[in-house]
């Protein structure tokens, strides 16, 4: 342990780099957060069934059985905690630095202490869901059935397409939600106004990663709602994976809308309006606007305000940039794409046969719904629905806040609310603007 150096020597933003400058280091450092969780009498009382200080700590090994990285998950402990070095703990997970901020909060780097691996954990403030079903009439944050049925399948899905959806903290006290989230190294594959066109090929590339997600998003019955570049984070490799379901909708038996959600410029034109539409199309015109911002690097549809943007979308036809060349396959793609009207748009399985995306069938896309072994479906246990979620019934208190005594949380319970029930239900169901 010579090569670590020690906590007098190493001030907590050191850490923070270490982490994430070097993957090499991150083991040793692991053992450096471990041993100092093993030292912290105060911390150490958080962490119950951490082995006996002084026993050395193998890298991914959980502290104990009781505590495996599985269990966690489903665990109805809460602790905020700050270590005398400054460092953040929620539970097990070590804050980093801030990655970036949305419409719903904040997503920071998170280091899980336990198994090494760094999360991407959104910060949802719950004031946020106030309107939705998700709150009672007093304002006060309970699960409701939906809702937990809905984090329980967001936690089922996982492709290598779609970013995993680890945990979910529900923090009553503070009235906040932890989404842990898998992290995506390469961030956005566009940054938000900062579009600059893909060559042909990469859009290519990329658009078959992501109609692979979508497919199995679709395929589970989930609707994403909210496509748009900012939403597609890139992996160290390349590979597109599908992120922010803050406005996904699981839904059962249709997938008949009737709220809008997203962002103005990717909604599809039936969207725009008040009346119900079906939500799969709606993804759909998202990816073609999404396709369309990969080769031009501006909007097919905009507008100086939403009336505007909207009017755009609605009625203005399509064109292609003079400037920039693509394929006469590309350009027949878009139009089958971006066609107004919902009922004669081009299906998730038919563009993934389209000869673009195939390259004229040398590398073929199968659609779940069409292929022969098909994907696992979805059955929820009882237990499945009651760990969808970690809750706290006493807040997250920062450890120095806590004194000596440890302090203790009764298992969570979600509270099944009197709201609304249907066989839809949304998540985090708020428009943009
Ligand atoms: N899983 C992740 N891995 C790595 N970085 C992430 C991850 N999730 C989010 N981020 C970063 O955090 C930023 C904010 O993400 P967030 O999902 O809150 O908002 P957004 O998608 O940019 O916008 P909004 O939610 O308002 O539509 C992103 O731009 C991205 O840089």
């Amino acid at each position: 342990m010579s090569a670590i150096p020690t906590e007098q020597t190493r001030p907590p933003e050191a850490d923070a780099r270490d982490f994430v400058e070097g993957e090499t280091q991150r083991p040793q450092l692991l053992i450096a957060v471990q041993e100092r969780i093993l030292q912290d009498p105060i911390l150490a009382g958080h962490f119950a069934g951490l082995p006996t200080p002084g026993v050395p700590l193998l890298i991914g090994d959980p502290f104990n059985a009781l505590s495996s990285p599985h269990q966690l998950r489903t665990s109805h402990r809460l602790v905020r905690a700050v270590d005398a070095f400054g460092n953040k703990y929620l539970n097990q997970y070590i804050v980093i630095k801030l990655l970036g901020c949305g419409r719903y909060g904040k997503v920071k780097l998170c280091l899980n202490a336990f198994d090494g691996k760094l999360f991407a954990v959104k910060v949802v403030d719950r004031k946020r869901l106030r309107d939705r079903r998700f709150l009672n009439e007093d304002g006060d944050s309970i699960m409701l059935q939906e809702y937990v049925h809905e984090i329980a399948t967001l936690k089922k899905l996982h492709h290598p397409n779609i970013v995993a959806l680890h945990e979910v903290i529900d923090d009553v006290q503070q009235r906040k939600v932890y989404l842990v989230l898998e992290y995506v190294e390469g961030g956005p594959v566009m940054e938000d106004n900062r579009w600059i066109a893909f060559p042909e090929e990469l859009a290519q590339k990329y658009f078959r990663d992501i109609c692979c997600g979508l497919d199995y998003l679709h395929y589970h019955k989930v609707l994403h709602r909210d496509l748009k570049p900012e939403n597609l984070l890139q992996t160290a490799d390349g590979r597109i994976k599908i992120s922010d379901f803050g406005v996904s909708q699981v839904f059962e038996t249709t997938d008949a809308l009737s709220s809008t959600a997203g962002t103005p410029a990717f909604l599809a034109p039936e969207a725009c309006t008040k009346s119900s539409f079906e939500g799969r199309p709606v993804d759909v015109w998202a990816l073609g606007v999404c396709l369309y911002v990969f080769v031009f690097g501006t909007l097919p549809f905009s507008g100086k305000t939403i009336p505007d943007i909207y009017h755009a979308i609605q009625h203005k036809q399509l064109s292609f940039h003079p400037s920039i060349v693509i394929s006469k396959e590309l350009k027949d793609l878009l139009k089958l794409i971006l066609v107004k009207d919902p009922k004669i748009r081009i299906s998730l399985p038919s563009i993934m046969e389209h000869p673009w995306l195939t390259l004229f069938g040398l590398q073929l896309l199968i659609p779940l719904s069409k292929s022969v072994h098909g994907a696992a479906t979805m059955d929820f246990s009882k237990n499945d629905l009651k760990s969808a979620h970690t809750t706290s019934t006493s807040g997250l208190n920062p450890l120095s806040k806590v004194g000596e005594q440890e302090k203790r949380f009764q298992a969570g319970e979600y509270a099944k609310g009197q709201g609304k029930q249907g066989n839809k239900s949304c998540f985090m169901n708020c428009s943009k603007y």
